[in-house]
């Protein structure tokens, strides 16, 4: 079988991250999400896989090729504008067959386990399948009532709540989708939602079932979600250190993994769930604590103490700093004594609307460059290719290409 995979959107919820790169390249675990849908998918036996790309498609492209090293064929379809999920999915018409062929359709920005898509292929049933699941906080997603397993309504964000079964943004169609995509109208926001598509194959009589699943179904619809989302993918993970260098008197506990050539210094400190990529230098007497993932090629100087973080790739942490509860992009360079305060329940403004984070430090974009002695407050965001001098304290959202000094 083959599946379809969305990934064109930029996921401008999760900025200053995405300013560089798409939502489905963020890492989780040092994974980007897409590609640990692509595993859920592969071991479910999938063939091949369409991804429809169009925001920054060069660096999904560059990352994972035509597959091969996924175990799996993948085939790219551009969405030129990113005008709905129907309209998306459409764009793969012409490599799915014809004939009834099944095929599953997957949103690129959530993660999943392999288990939420057997439930979806097991369950399958009619003439197509929404994968459903039940959350206490439906809101931001689409609802949908059903009687047994057949979808009576689909409800796209409701401001109300109507239903707890949400829309994991997975499907199982036949290729006639696609007629019903083309006679879909563009909705009142100005999309082509396969949700409408769904909704008018319901009122036309045709049968839409949907599949349940307790499986592993994770959204970082914010930069800041990506942290939950972190810890909770790290619990999966093994020790695994032989590939590193440790020298002596180093201590780690709980389940570790420490990629190629990278070197762990004495006196350094580290109790997962953490993961640490390939080419790292950490320590001397460096303290990590769960859940922390690093990236390849990330340097941490002496007597720094990293906590419930993601860092990315190309980084340089000076002596003395204390990371906590933050997201750092990629190619960002701080000096000593980098501190971020860390909140709990912090209420962030992002693009005029007011949402309320759990615990955060701070989300720093890609390409910043943070001087020695640099305080940034609970909540506080710095965005990309920024300068800041020694000495800032960061009290207020840091804009792009910023210089503060
Ligand atoms: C029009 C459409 O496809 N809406 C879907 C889709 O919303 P987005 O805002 O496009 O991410 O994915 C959600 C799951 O992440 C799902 O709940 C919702 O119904």
């Amino acid at each position: 079988m083959k599946a379809v995979i969305l990934a064109a959107g930029e996921g401008k919820r999760c900025r200053p991250l995405t300013l560089t790169r798409s939502k489905v390249m963020l890492p989780v675990a040092n994974k980007p999400i897409l590609e640990h849908i692509i595993n859920a998918l592969v071991k479910n036996d999938i063939k091949e896989i369409i991804l429809v790309v169009g925001y920054k498609k060069e660096r999904i492209m560059d990352y994972f090729e035509d597959g091969i090293n996924f175990g799996v064929k993948i085939k790219y379809v551009e969405q030129k504008a990113q005008i709905g999920t129907a309209h998306a999915i459409l764009q793969a018409r012409d490599l799915i067959g014809k004939d009834d062929e099944k095929f599953v359709v997957v949103n690129g920005d959530n993660i999943i386990g392999p288990d939420a898509i057997a439930d979806l292929i097991i369950g399958e049933e009619g003439d197509a399948t929404l994968l459903t699941c039940k959350k206490d906080n439906v809101s931001g997603y689409g609802v949908i009532v059903a009687k047994g397993k057949k979808v009576v309504e689909i409800i796209e964000k409701p401001k109300t709540l109507v239903s707890h079964l949400i829309n994991t943004g997975i499907y199982l169609f036949k290729s006639d989708i696609f007629d019903m995509i083309e006679k879909t109208s563009i909705s009142t926001t100005g999309e082509y939602a396969i949700t409408d598509t769904l909704q008018m194959m319901i009122d036309e009589g045709m049968p839409v079932t949907t599949a349940i699943t307790n499986a592993e179904w994770l959204d970082a619809a914010y930069s800041w979600n990506l942290l939950e989302a972190n810890t909770i993918v790290l619990g999966d993970f093994e020790t695994d250190i032989s590939k590193a260098k440790i020298e002596d008197s180093v201590s780690i506990k709980g389940s570790v993994s420490i990629g190629r050539n990278t070197t762990i210094r004495s006196g350094s400190y580290i109790v997962g769930p953490v993961v640490i990529g390939d080419n790292c230098d950490i320590g001397p007497n460096v303290v990590i604590l769960p859940s922390t993932s690093i990236g390849n090629n990330v340097s941490v100087a002496s007597f720094t103490y990293i906590k419930n973080s993601i860092l990315m790739n190309d980084i340089r942490i000076g002596t003395h700093s204390n990371i906590s509860s933050s997201v750092v992009g990629s190619n960002v360079t701080t000096g000593p004594n980098f501190i971020t305060e860390e909140g709990e329940k912090l209420i962030i403004i992002l693009e005029n609307e007011l949402h309320e984070a759990g615990k955060l430090g701070t989300v720093i974009g890609d390409d910043t460059d943070i001087g020695g002695n640099v305080l940034v407050r609970a909540g506080k965001m710095v965005s990309s290719n920024c300068r800041i001098s020694s000495g800032k304290t960061i009290s207020e959202d840091v804009p792009t290409n910023a210089l503060i000094n």
